[in-house]
C-alpha cells in the first residue's frame, strides 16, 4: 500500500497539489502520531518538532487559497456511489455553485466531494479538494483543480471555514457529522457570522433535527434559537439558494 500523494492515475489535466506527505509505520498517520503516541526522546518525533509541520500546514493552505475569490464548501459522504441519488444531487449542487458565481472547496475524496467537484469543474468553475492523510490509500479525486494536501483535520478544518461562505451539507456519515457540528459551534459562538448551513435531503435530516429540537433543547443544552442556525433544502437548486442568499458571492475571506 502507498502512502497517498495527492496525485490521480486520470490523464486529467490539473494545476499540481500542494502538500503531500512521507510514509510513517504502517497504519498511522501524521494525526494519529500526534494524538495516540507515546511520548519519544526522538527529536523529529516530539511535539515541539510537530509545531513546525502544523505551522507550515496552515501557511501553505493560507497561501494556496488566499485568492480563490468566493467559495462554498460542500460535505457530504465519501462512500456515495456515481448514479445514487445522493451523488447526482452532489453533482447538481456543484454545478449550480459554480454558475453562482462561486468555487467548490471540498474534502477531496471519493462519493459527494467527488460529485461536488465533478460538477463544479464539468461546470468550467474553481474545483477544491483538501485532501486529508489517511491510513490507508487514497487519492484526490479526479475531478480535483487545485488540491492541497493536509496531514492533520484541525489545519484543514480551518481552510474549510476561513476561505468559504457557507456550507452545503449532504447526506453523510461520522465525518459529515464532524464538519457539520463543528460550523455550528462556530455560528453559535459567533466565531463566524452570517454563514449560512444547509442540509441537503430532509428525510435524511429531519431526525437529527428532531432530536435537537425533542431533547437537546427541552432539557436545556441548547438554544431554542441554535436550531436555526441550520435551513433545510430537499433539491441542489433550493440549497444553492439558500446559501447562496447569505451573501456568499460578496465576501470573501480577510487575508
Ligand atoms: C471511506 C473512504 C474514503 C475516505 N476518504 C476521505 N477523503 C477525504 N475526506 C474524507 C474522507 N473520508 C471522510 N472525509 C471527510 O469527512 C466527510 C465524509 O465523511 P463520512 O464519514 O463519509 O460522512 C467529508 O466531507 C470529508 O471532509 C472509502 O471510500
Amino acid at each position: 500500500m502507498n502512502a497517498p500523494t495527492g496525485s490521480t492515475s486520470s490523464s486529467r489535466r490539473r494545476k499540481p497539489l500542494l502538500g503531500g506527505w512521507r510514509k510513517g509505520p504502517a497504519g498511522s498517520t501524521a494525526d494519529s502520531r500526534l494524538l495516540d503516541t507515546e511520548p519519544s526522546s526522538d527529536f523529529t518525533h516530539t511535539d515541539p518538532w510537530r509545531v513546525m509541520r502544523i505551522q507550515s500546514e496552515f501557511v501553505q493552505g493560507f497561501d494556496a487559497l488566499a485568492e480563490i475569490g468566493p467559495a462554498i464548501s460542500v460535505f457530504g459522504s465519501a462512500r456515495t456511489k456515481p448514479g445514487s441519488r445522493h451523488y447526482e444531487t452532489g453533482v447538481e449542487v456543484g454545478r449550480l455553485l459554480v454558475e453562482a458565481g462561486v468555487a467548490v472547496i471540498t474534502g477531496g475524496g471519493p462519493g459527494s466531494m467527488e460529485a461536488a467537484n465533478r460538477g463544479a469543474s464539468e461546470a468550467g468553475g474553481l474545483s477544491i479538494g483538501l485532501g486529508i492523510e489517511l491510513p490507508f490509500e487514497q487519492g484526490m479525486n479526479q475531478w480535483v483543480g487545485r488540491g492541497v494536501d493536509f496531514r492533520y483535520f484541525f489545519a484543514r478544518k480551518t481552510m474549510f471555514v476561513k476561505y468559504a461562505q457557507g456550507f452545503v451539507v449532504l447526506p453523510g456519515g461520522l465525518g459529515t457529522l464532524d464538519e457539520l457540528f463543528e460550523a455550528m459551534v462556530l455560528v453559535q459562538t459567533s466565531k463566524v457570522t452570517q454563514f449560512p448551513i444547509v442540509l441537503v435531503d430532509s428525510i435524511f435530516w429531519s431526525p437529527l433535527l428532531a432530536w435537537i429540537k425533542d431533547v437537546m433543547v427541552v432539557e436545556g443544552l441548547v438554544s431554542p434559537g441554535d436550531v436555526d442556525i441550520l435551513q433545510l433544502a430537499d433539491t441542489a437548486e433550493e440549497a444553492v439558494a439558500l446559501v447562496m442568499a447569505g451573501g456568499a458571492g460578496k465576501r470573501v475571506a480577510a487575508s
